[in-house]
């Protein structure tokens, strides 16, 4: 096992665990939850492909997406309850889960299998947000701002403010391919952070743009997450996790192998990313 942990957020960076904030009502309930991907492609005669008519194949040869058809079980029966006030870190190795499960809570994958109720509408805050290229910076605020739910004009009230905490300048007006990667993924961060939402999302947005600017997005998130009801956090780096989060799920091949205490959990992960132990041995944290 070669997962690497990174541990170069410096502790004083990060915002603190939210404490002894008395839990509230569920916020997230996850149920049996399954996610498989179904993609073109594969070992033909495999087990996991559909059977393509040899018409079909005729028809179809040469497309990029004829051909067998693989399914990569991403999330297999996953289920918990988070409630309002706790921060969850999400921890497991490259290729684990992580990121589909926190997609599916967003609802923007659907179950293959299982349910997922929510008792508001969450927001997905990472650095992977999809703008359009072509579009100026402007236009991209403009577009992110209303697909996290605010009319035009609140998004112009609060443009001005997401271009200087991006730091953009004059770069606002121009097209974002114009941009370099790191003005990119500061303007998804300031954009994904437009609103305050009641149930927080955020997938590895800590490692956002240089030392200075993780200082103010880390201050960001603390703010956010005051306000935010619930926040799930993706992480490889355990120390941001340990600081920030006040529970732990750990998944491993799509399966929730522990959920509990921040400290055992992440003890748990170290040591069985070190190779000292076998995934099994969260089992017991649940
Ligand atoms: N769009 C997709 N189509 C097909 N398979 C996918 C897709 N996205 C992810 N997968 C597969 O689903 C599994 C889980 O991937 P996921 O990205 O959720 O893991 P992760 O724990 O977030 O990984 P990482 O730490 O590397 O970001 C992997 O086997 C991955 O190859």
């Amino acid at each position: 096992m070669t997962e690497d942990i990174d541990f170069e957020i410096d502790a004083e960076d990060l915002p603190q665990r939210a404490g002894e904030r008395t839990l509230g009502s569920p916020s997230v309930i996850v149920d049996d939850l399954h996610i498989t991907y179904r993609v073109f492609g594969g070992r033909r005669g495999g087990t996991t492909q559909t059977k393509t008519s040899l018409l079909n194949r005729a028809i179809n040869l040469g497309r990029p997406d004829s051909g067998p058809i693989t399914e990569v079980p991403a999330v297999r029966g996953v289920s918990f309850v988070a409630h309002h006030g706790e921060t969850i870190g999400i921890v497991g190795t490259n290729g684990s889960g992580k990121s589909t499960l926190l997609r599916a809570v967003a609802g923007l994958l659907p179950p293959t299998k299982g349910r997922v109720f929510v008792s508001a509408e969450p927001a997905l805050l990472g650095v992977n947000a999809a703008l359009l290229p072509r579009l100026s910076g402007e236009r991209n605020i403009m577009v992110g701002g209303l697909a996290l739910g605010l009319n035009a004009k609140e998004v112009r009230e609060r443009t001005q403010d997401v271009a200087s905490f991006a730091e953009l300048g004059d770069f606002l007006y121009l097209p974002m391919n114009a941009y370099s990667s790191g003005m990119a993924s500061r303007l998804r961060f300031a954009i994904s952070t437009i609103t305050t939402p009641k149930i927080l999302m955020i997938d590895e947005a800590l490692a956002t743009g240089d030392a200075s600017f993780r200082k103010k997005s880390t201050a960001r998130i603390e703010q956010i997450r005051d306000q935010a009801g619930t926040v799930f956090f993706v992480s490889h780096s355990l120390g941001s996790v340990r600081a920030m989060c006040t529970r732990v799920l750990w998944i491993d091949k799509g399966v929730l192998v522990a959920d509990g205490d921040v400290d055992e959990v992440c003890d748990a992960y170290h040591e069985f990313v070190q190779g000292r132990k076998d995934a099994s041995s969260g089992a017991k944290l649940r």
